[in-house]
């Protein structure tokens, strides 16, 4: 021990057991209790899952210092078996290594998802999809039923998102059954976050084959990759008439037949499942959970419900038919509802891993080569040396503030920040505001007979993406 005692300064942490490390310190869902770990060790802790090193990152000016000055030092992504499976071999974006593939992949899709001209050349799709939706909607409220939500919101977004980036009508697809959809993105959610020993332990795919781990797994994948291959499939089917725009994966295969042997980097079939596997997961269950946790906190908090709703209907008038995107730019008090929804419910509340390519220092200690790190953005967002009262849902302190969510101000960081800050950020923002913006024009809502706020469930499971663990059933009634 005398001997291997170092210079270095490793950040602070529980003490760690042999063989499983910290594993035991974990209980419950990761990021509450990091915050709470955070709360005895600091803001740059070191755990240790197994044999991987973690450092767990929970202040604003740590995370600036990693996603700003050390962004390119930190902007890898750590292998895990289930990352492995569901991003076909990392010849993905979301959890690809940094280089050239992840690059090429990357502009390719900040051309297509980011891209503000492509974006609003498509805003008929969100605004005809949200306009369906409160049809659906109008319909119930008529019975005055229970609505879940949970569902209906998940639709909703997978049916934009298909429909945006996939060229599939969700409707009228005769191999997409569109009621099935919460199910198909939560049993993503749980590939991704599926616990598996060999992720942490040398030979631990031996534990996970007698566990039935491994099988688990492969099931969860066949389910998801017979989905992914018959959007492809539909693609590549000769004589394919786009009737929008080329899509995402129009636009892939396009580039995948043009392409030469060069040497550079080649487009494959898998890195075109891969996009595909990563819009889906990363786009569903981010956004239709965002809508979902602000209906969750304005049902809760009546008086906010009140004045947005206000806000709205002045604004927008007693008589509209059908919102549009442009309603969007006149409305204040609604877009600080939204920011304060992505402050308290970040739904990727440890954003995605990232892996160190070279040894760095973050306040002072030093963090070595292939570690792993964990922005717990959601313990930023609740710092109560940042924010006043930080556990209360309170728009107006966003009244006077400059602090935005787009990955410049470290003390909100709902998309990331650097160089893998979301590239569908400005596609999920669109859908989250107009999704929201329709279920507040168009209805009142309440909660179900013999329900009172003390009755809403704020239990969150999940994974990698935190969502609601209970649906959210609320009555409308239709407005106008
Ligand atoms: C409200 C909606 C959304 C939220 C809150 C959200 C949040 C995030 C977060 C926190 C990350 C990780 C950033 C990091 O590691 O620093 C991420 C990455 C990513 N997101 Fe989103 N996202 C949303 C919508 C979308 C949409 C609509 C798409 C695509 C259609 C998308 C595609 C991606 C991809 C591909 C990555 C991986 C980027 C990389 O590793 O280079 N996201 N997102």
């Amino acid at each position: 021990k005398k001997f291997k005692t170092s210079k270095l300064n490793h950040p602070p942490g529980p003490r760690k057991l042999p063989i499983i490390g910290n594993l035991h310190n974990l209980e419950g869902l990761p990021h509450k209790c990091l915050q709470n770990l955070s709360k005895i060790y600091g803001p740059v802790m070191k755990l240790h899952f197994g044999f991987v090193p973690i450092v767990i990152i929970s202040s604003k000016q740590a995370a600036e210092e990693v996603l700003k000055t050390h962004d390119l030092d930190c902007c890898s992504r750590p292998e895990t078996v289930a990352t492995k499976k569901i991003s076909y071999n990392f010849k993905d974006i979301g959890f690809a290594p940094y280089g050239e593939e992840w690059r090429s992949l990357r502009k390719l899709a900040v051309m297509e998802l980011l891209n503000l001209k492509k974006l609003n050349s498509f805003r008929y799709i969100r605004e005809e999809e949200n306009d369906l939706f409160v049809k659906k909607l109008s319909e119930a409220s008529v019975k005055h039923f229970p609505v879940n939500l949970t569902k209906a919101l998940f639709t909703l977004i997978a049916s934009i998102v298909c429909r945006l980036a996939f060229g599939q009508n969700l409707h009228e697809s005769e191999f997409i059954d569109e009621d099935g959809m919460e199910e198909l993105a939560s049993r993503s959610e749980k590939l991704q976050g599926e616990f598996a020993f060999s992720n942490y332990f040398p030979g631990g795919w031996i534990v996970d084959r007698i566990t039935g781990q491994s099988k688990n797994l492969e099931g969860l994948f066949s389910e998801l990759d017979g989905f992914f291959n018959q959007v492809l499939d539909e693609h590549l089917k000769p004589g394919r008439i786009v009737l929008e725009s080329p899509d995402v994966v129009d636009v892939m295969i396009d580039m995948m037949n043009k392409q030469g042997e060069d040497g550079h980097f080649q487009l494959t079939t898998d890195h075109i499942k891969g996009v595909i596997s990563d819009i889906f997961l990363a786009g569903v269950n981010t956004s239709a959970t965002t809508i979902l946790w602000a209906m969750t906190e304005l049902i809760k908090n009546p008086s906010v419900m009140k004045k947005v709703q206000e806000e709205v209907r002045t604004v927008l008038g007693e008589k509209k038919e059908k919102i549009t995107e442009q309603d969007l730019n006149q409305l204040s008090y609604f877009k600080l509802v939204i920011k304060e929804t992505f402050r308290l419910h970040p739904t990727a509340p440890l954003l995605v891993p990232r892996e160190t390519m070279s040894p760095i220092k973050i306040q002072g200690y030093d963090i070595l080569k292939k570690n792993q790190i964990m922005i717990n953005v959601y313990a930023i967002a609740r710092d109560p040396k940042t924010w006043e009262n930080p556990d209360e849902f309170k728009p107006e302190r966003f009244a006077d503030s400059c602090i935005d969510y787009r990955g410049l101000n470290f003390e909100l960081l709902p998309f990331g920040s650097g160089r893998r800050i979301c590239p569908g950020m400005t596609m999920g923002i669109a859908m989250v505001e107009l999704g929201l913006l329709n279920l507040l024009y168009f209805f009142d809502w309440v909660l179900p007979e013999g329900t009172t706020v003390k009755d809403i469930d704020m239990d969150e499971e999940g994974a990698l993406i935190i969502g609601k663990k209970v649906p959210l059933e609320l009555v409308p009634t239709r407005q106008h």
